[in-house]
């Protein structure tokens, strides 16, 4: 009889540690399938390093970010994560925007922010804010490349600046969005933008004739021709101002984005809150181009400048049209300089 209980109390313990067993090789088998971890981890996916880290941790014998490591053709990052159940990319609206100016440096600008890991941009321009409002929010956001939590979504469309409905639009987006505008020169980038009207449309006026008209004063500057109009850089400025404080507008140098990218990529990284990694080493200057040029662009090994288009070759400008416009743009330069508290140095 004792025996007989003894034998009943085994079975109940051995019973007990099966049960024990079973519970332990579920948990297991739950925990290490992927599937479910991804659920764990599912979005907002926030990573303890930016990209930028953890891409410096992964590659540190190797100086040259390119993105192209990072991510597949649809942008999800796949080979250099080490856990690809770490990743979660999302489309989201752009954080940051390039808003003008129109032949001042914009795609340059773009294409060197790319270089840098915490970066993801939009290729083409949305022209959401002046052309597509009414396609709505969500369309925009379909535009954007994926990004993971850390990375900086950017757009660049130059006509923002300029268009009346932007700067409102863009503040009903976001309050926070940081604005990048690259200047130049307001007359170089005139006769820039002549140089592109001429190269679609052969023999049309001269770049004199259109920059003056018999007003009731004698010939005055024709300050609404778009040309000369984009780069009344103050009065646009002024819109922006009035929704925007001016801690969140940054002005590139477009003359010094040339002659010294490195030295504007610093600040520019700098006002984005982005470390510096885009830095002299992803530059050299070709001189067949005339322009600096990438060593390696995003998704690419090869040097590349950019193409046809950026780094025409101007028309040669009467010198009397070129004093008139530089004495009519005074005033409104220094008014702009005044605004935004630096000294570009244009005469
Ligand atoms: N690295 C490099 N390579 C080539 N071009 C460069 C570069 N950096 C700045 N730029 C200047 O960019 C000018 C074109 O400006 P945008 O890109 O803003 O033009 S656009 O508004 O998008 O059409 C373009 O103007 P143009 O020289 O008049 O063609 C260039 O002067």
């Amino acid at each position: 009889m004792a025996k007989g209980r003894c034998f009943q109390l085994d079975a109940k313990k051995l019973l007990f540690v099966l049960s024990l067993a079973m519970v332990c090789l579920s948990l297991y088998t739950f925990l290490s399938d992927p599937g479910h971890v991804a659920y764990w981890n599912a979005q907002p996916s926030v990573h303890p390093l930016s990209v930028a880290q953890l891409y410096r941790k992964k590659n540190a014998s190797d100086d040259m970010p390119a993105n192209a490591s990072r991510t597949d053709s649809s942008g999800t990052p796949d080979a250099m994560s080490t856990n690809a159940t770490d990743w979660t990319a999302t489309k989201r609206l752009p954080q940051a925007l390039i808003i003008g100016v129109k032949k001042g440096g914009t795609r340059a600008l773009l294409e060197f922010l790319r270089l840098h890991p915490d970066v993801r941009a939009a290729g083409s321009e949305p022209h959401f804010f002046d052309r597509h409002y009414d396609r709505g929010l969500d369309w925009y956001r379909s535009l954007m490349p994926k990004a993971l939590d850390g990375q900086i979504v950017m757009e660049k469309t130059p006509r923002y600046f300029v268009s009346a409905d932007s700067p409102a639009r863009v503040h009903s987006m976001s309050h926070e969005v940081k604005l990048i505008v690259v200047v130049r020169d307001p007359i170089t980038r005139a006769i820039s933008d002549y140089a592109q009207i001429v190269s679609k449309t052969p023999g049309v006026a001269s770049f004199e004739s259109l920059s003056f008209r018999n007003g009731s004063a004698g010939v005055e500057v024709n300050s609404q021709w778009s040309p000369l109009w984009i780069g009344l850089y103050a009065q646009h400025l002024e819109r922006w101002l009035a929704y925007f404080p001016s801690a969140q507008l940054y002005f590139v140098h477009g003359e010094r984005l040339v002659t010294d990218p490195a030295g504007e990529m610093a600040h520019v990284q700098d006002f984005l809150g982005l470390e510096r990694i885009v830095t002299d080493k992803h530059f050299y200057f070709n001189q067949t181009k005339g322009f600096p040029c990438l060593k390696k662009p995003e998704g690419s090994s090869q040097p590349h400048c950019l193409g046809r288009t950026k780094g025409r070759a101007h028309p040669q400008i009467q010198e009397e049209a070129m004093r008139k416009l530089s004495e009519f743009y005074r005033p409104h330069n220094v008014r702009f300089y005044d605004m935004v508290g630096k000294d570009f140095g244009w005469q």
